[in-house]
């Protein structure tokens, strides 16, 4: 997939809900900016497991740029089996082909050590030094071996639900890899826990493709109920629209 040039008018719009250099302080949680494309009906995928196209390329290189603005890019492992995601950045300021440089550190939220690194996407763009390779984060570390060097494991706790706790991912995922900026991508899981927590989400950035993904689709949709935004601010597209946004603190 190419990008398209960035519209001139999407810089100005995002301007103020990007990471600033305030996060890097020693203590505080990363910058987290929850960002996804949602078909008009709330889907963001058309069934468990099928990748789907919603993002328009203009709002496809958008993703790219925000990916450029932050250190690390956040998934849980629904997203990571059903994906087989690349998380680098093809989007550059400058006139060259985007790399592992500028590319965030992917984090994938794999508690019960699902996810292969072997044969993925991730392994094959950080081979080529077009991306770099993950950190996983495992409620124990796996009983299997890795030869690939490039993963890095971590082990975190987990609740009686068998989730980690937000605010104690962030701050270890700062302090253990220097990571002062996160997007996280998805999936709905991820999401929908995250649409309550105003105190861990700095911005929501959310496109919106013109088109209909059916009951099938996955949905997001926060199971806590109506959650209120502030500062919302509209970009119009040739085809999507982005809400851009914080959630409501009280
Ligand atoms: N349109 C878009 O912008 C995007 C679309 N997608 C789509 O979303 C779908 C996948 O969504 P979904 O299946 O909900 O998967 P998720 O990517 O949200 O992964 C869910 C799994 O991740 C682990 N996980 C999530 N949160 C935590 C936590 N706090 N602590 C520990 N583990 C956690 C759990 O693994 P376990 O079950 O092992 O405990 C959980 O079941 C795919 O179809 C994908 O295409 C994904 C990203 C963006
Ligand atoms: N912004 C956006 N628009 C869409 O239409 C999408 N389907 C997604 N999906 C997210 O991007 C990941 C794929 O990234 P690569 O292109 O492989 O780098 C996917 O896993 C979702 O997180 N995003």
């Amino acid at each position: 997939m190419s990008l398209v040039p960035l519209r001139d008018d999407l810089v100005p719009f995002l301007k103020s809900y990007l990471p600033s250099n305030e996060e890097q302080r020693p203590g505080l949680k990363p910058f987290v900016t929850l960002t996804y494309a949602q078909s008009m009906d709330s889907r963001i995928s058309k069934g468990k497991g099928v990748r789907t196209v919603i993002s328009h390329l203009e709002t496809k290189t958008m993703t790219h740029y925000l990916r450029f603005h932050h250190d690390g890019i956040l998934i849980g492992v629904g997203t990571a089996l059903a994906d087989d995601p690349g998380l680098n950045c093809k989007w550059s300021p400058v006139d060259k082909i985007a790399d592992m440089q500028c590319s965030p550190r992917p984090i994938i939220l794999d508690p019960q050590c699902k996810w292969r690194y072997e044969g993925s996407k991730l392994q094959e763009l950080a081979a080529q030094n077009l991306g770099k390779p993950p950190v996983v984060v495992v409620n124990k570390l796996p009983a299997w071996t890795t030869k690939a060097k490039a993963v890095t494991y971590v082990e975190a706790p987990v609740g009686p639900d068998g989730k980690f706790d937000w605010l104690p991912l962030f701050l270890l995922l700062k302090r253990q890899f220097q990571l002062n900026s996160i997007m996280v991508e998805g999936g709905a899981v991820v999401i929908n826990e995250l649409l309550s927590r105003p105190d861990i989400v700095d911005s929501i950035i959310v496109t919106i493709g013109a088109k209909y993904l059916g009951i099938q689709g996955v949905e997001v949709s926060p199971p806590a109920g109506e959650i209120e935004m502030d500062d919302v601010a509209w970009w119009k597209g040739s085809k999507d629209a982005v809400v851009a946004a914080r959630l409501h603190r009280t």
